[in-house]
């Protein structure tokens, strides 16, 4: 399916579950043809039709509709082990385990949900073939271009919604394609003049032209096919193939390839002798890419080892002095946690968020939580305010990226449908594991649900075996939304009178998969945060941390509803909070509970219909309003469950109440109600002779408390308390630290000191 901008927009919340019901709804009847032979189906001549014409491209926005069908494993039996099969023998909605269908394309391909095209069998039955989850990069004429034999390993057959049949492949690992005068290839598929011998030397320059047509998924075919043709004699050439495959793996992001291909184009010293200068420079620039692909891969230690050596090789290179600065910075980044935080948030932009850094995980490490299954621990003591670990993403998709296409995803095994980079974070994270299997056994360790079959990453037919189905599985269960550019953004533009997160949320809507993070525990009372430079997740702790404690932080934001947060983690991660904010609304009276919820909506109304600015200020009723309001909601919290906890229901209000007495210069009353919302987020306020003392244990990290600390910085300096304000601001500012990584922005909200 595929709609233009104007229908994406018109499109709501109840039109995607009306698609997804209607989805389901036909799977479901498909199921009863289950076994049965596809009959009237479209011959060849309606086939060459459809698949006639390269594209559909037309210009503008374009909205693609992706369900995600019900689960089934990937092949892991590779083509010379199955037995082969023909178009006719296919079954309807069946999995053909044990067999394999050899098939030719032989239209131009599209790409409509899946990349599709038309493909017969070596007796010229025919049939339509969609390959799903393919990597959005490649056109569809990369993905699955005319002429090629491919071996689709334990096909899957079905009817499809206009009335035809497809061979559906969702796990782009089950398409293999077979390269000329591979074993399997039938007679009637060979081609009709074939040079045999073809020498690898003829192989490299059609790689090499591909290559500089910035075709590299073909440059990369020839490599390999050369590498295939080399004989014994063909010594240097081999060398010369890994390495331009090397460089072409490189420009892929198949970067586990490209570090083996550039292992394997160093060319040895001969026991006694020197390698001439020629061979050096060579080897220079094999390590050189060797070492370009272990910097990708995150291995900078390694990376800098082979910057050394194309040193050694060629002495004075100015391209790997500069890499070896490069690796030096990521270096101290993953050893110590030393960014410059400020220069990494003033260096991003919409245009430049997937960011240069290493991570720093040295301060955590993953061990059994008990019921909650695994969990991140402390492995020393880290302060308030000090960063626990900073990791860039596995893998993201900013909303803000220019695209021509949309994605919805509905996912037929779990009932959601998501839109935008959602589906597309699943594309690309298909591709990065399919071509880095070492990095998929790492993301394949991520809870995934209870999902099965847990296959692990195999390689079979020259491919990793990837379950896309479990992959989204994980995804679901690990992202993270984020900023676009970073998560001060929002706070930086954000109006004070709204209290809350709300504001925020225009600026997110990005996905993202963190991986150390994703093993980090919900607490609505966490002792962590997060917060986004880019695509480095920055956490912090909330309050002082010992060694060998949980780390934990809110995947969702409780703000003033604990029974809707709580069910928003059961339906979207499947556990029930337990955590102080939790226990205490557990323990509470369901009449309390019920009044609370009934009072928010009516003071949020309140506050949306009472926005204050320098213009239009509170009146003494509005201020009485609010304060009655106040004292009501407060009744809701029975102190014998709540003491000390924090009361979020109260924030909105306390923080509307800051600013109407701010504009009246109240500064007594500013404080006052500062104050009482600080207590009101958790935090244990002191004073005593001037001196702020600050009790963290149970506070509740968020916007608001930044708001409050800084209206009590404001009316104690006006007061003439320099003091105080100063150590007011202090506060504001790690607070703020905590919650945005960094304190640019501050002073960009807040004025200078
Ligand atoms: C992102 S993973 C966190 C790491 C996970 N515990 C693991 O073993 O890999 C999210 C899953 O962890 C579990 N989890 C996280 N927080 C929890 C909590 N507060 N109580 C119970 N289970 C929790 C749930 O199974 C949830 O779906």
């Amino acid at each position: 399916m595929a709609l233009t901008a104007t229908d994406h927009k018109t499109l709501s919340g109840t039109d995607y579950k009306a698609m997804l019901l209607k989805q389901k709804q036909l799977t479901i009847d498909a199921q009863g043809r289950k076994g049965q032979k596809a009959t009237n189906k479209p011959g060849r001549a309606y086939l060459e039709m459809l698949f006639a014409k390269q594209g559909p491209s037309p210009a503008g926005h374009w909205l693609r509709t992706c369900f995600i069908s019900y689960a089934y494993p990937p092949s892991t039996i590779s083509t010379a082990e199955l037995k082969p099969m023909m178009i006719p023998e296919l079954r309807l909605e069946t999995h053909h385990r044990g067999r394999v269908l050899i098939l030719r394309t032989f239209g131009l391909p599209q790409r409509i949900q899946a990349v599709q095209n038309a493909v017969e069998d070596a007796e010229g039955n025919v049939e339509r073939l969609a390959l799903y989850n393919t990597d959005p990069k490649l056109t569809p004429e990369q993905s699955l271009p005319r002429g090629v034999v491919i071996a689709v390993r334990e096909p899957f057959y079905k009817a499809t919604m206009d009335g035809g049949y497809t061979i559906r492949v969702d796990h782009p690992s089950d398409l293999v394609r077979l390269p000329a005068g591979h074993e399997s290839i039938p007679a009637a598929f060979a081609p009709r003049f074939v040079e045999l011998d073809l020498p690898a030397e003829r192989f490299k320059a059609s790689g090499n032209a591909a290559y500089a047509k910035k075709d590299f998924m073909g440059a990369v075919d020839c490599y390999s096919q050369g590498l295939r043709a080399c004989s014994e004699a063909d010594g240097m050439l081999r060398y010369d193939l890994h390495r331009n495959r090397a460089n072409a793996n490189l420009l892929l992001g198949r970067f586990e390839g490209a570090l083996a291909d550039a292992e394997a184009a160093v060319i040895p010293v001969l026991a006694d002798g020197e390698l001439d200068e020629a061979s050096k420079k060579l080897n220079g620039k094999a390590h050189y890419r060797a070492g370009r692909a272990a910097y990708a891969l995150r291995m900078f230690a390694k990376a800098d080892e082979y910057f050394k050596e194309v040193e050694r090789c060629t002495p004075g290179d100015e391209d790997a002095k500069r890499e070896r600065k490069r690796v030096a910075f990521r270096i101290q980044e993953e050893s110590k946690g030393a960014y410059d935080f400020a220069a990494m948030s003033k260096s991003s932009s919409i245009t430049h968020n997937r960011l240069d850094h290493a991570d720093f995980v040295a301060a955590v490490e993953v061990k059994n939580a008990g019921d909650h299954g695994r969990g991140l621990f402390a492995t020393r003591n880290i302060k308030v305010g000090d960063l626990i670990m900073c990791e860039k993403a596995f893998g993201v998709v900013f909303k803000s990226e220019k695209t021509t296409e949309t994605y919805t995803m509905m996912n037929l095994n779990t009932n959601r449908g998501s839109m935008g980079p959602h589906a597309t974070l699943l594309f690309d994270l298909v591709q990065k594991l399919s071509h880095n299997p070492e990095q998929a056994k790492l993301y394949f360790d991520l809870h995934d649900g209870g999902y099965e079959p847990k296959l692990t990453p195999e390689i079979v037919d020259g491919v990793t075996v990837v379950d896309t189905f479990r992959a989204e599985a994980i995804s679901e269960f690990n992202r993270f939304g984020c900023p676009n550019v970073r998560s001060s953004d929002g706070a930086t533009q954000r109006t004070p009178a709204l209290g809350g997160d709300e504001a925020e949320d225009e600026f997110h809507g990005s996905v993202g998969v963190w991986r150390v993070a994703s093993y980090i525990n919900h607490s609505c009372s966490g002792n962590a945060v997060r917060a986004f430079i880019g695509d480095m997740m920055v956490i912090r702790a909330t309050r002082d941390i010992k060694t060998g404690d949980e780390i934990t932080m809110r995947y969702t934001n409780p703000k003033e509803d604990g029974p809707a947060s709580r069910k928003k983690t059961k339906d979207s991660w499947g556990f029930e909070c337990d955590c102080a904010i939790c226990v205490a609304d557990l323990a509470a009276l369901p009449k309390q509970l019920e009044r609370r919820r009934a009072l928010s909506k009516e003071v949020e109304k309140f506050l949306g219909s009472n926005r204050l600015t320098l213009q239009s200020r509170a009146t003494a009723a509005s201020i009485r309003k609010a304060e009655k309001f106040y004292a009501d909601l407060e009744a809701t919290y029975d102190l014998s469950v709540y003491a000390g906890k924090p009361r979020l229901a109260l924030s909105g209000l306390g923080q509307w109440l800051c600013q109407a007495h701010n504009f009246e210069s109240s500064q007594r009353q500013v404080i006052a109600c500062a104050s009482r919302s600080l207590a009101n987020l958790g935090y244990g306020i002191k004073i005593l002779r001037k001196k702020l003392t600050i009790d963290y244990t149970h506070c509740h990290t968020e916007a608001t408390a930044i708001d409050a600390a800084m209206y009590a910085a404001h009316a104690h300096r006006y007061l003439g308390e320099e003091s105080l304000g100063l150590q007011y601001t202090k506060f504001a500012q790690r607070l703020w630290k905590t919650l945005y990584g960094e304190l640019k922005w501050f002073k960009e909200r807040f004025g200078p000191e």
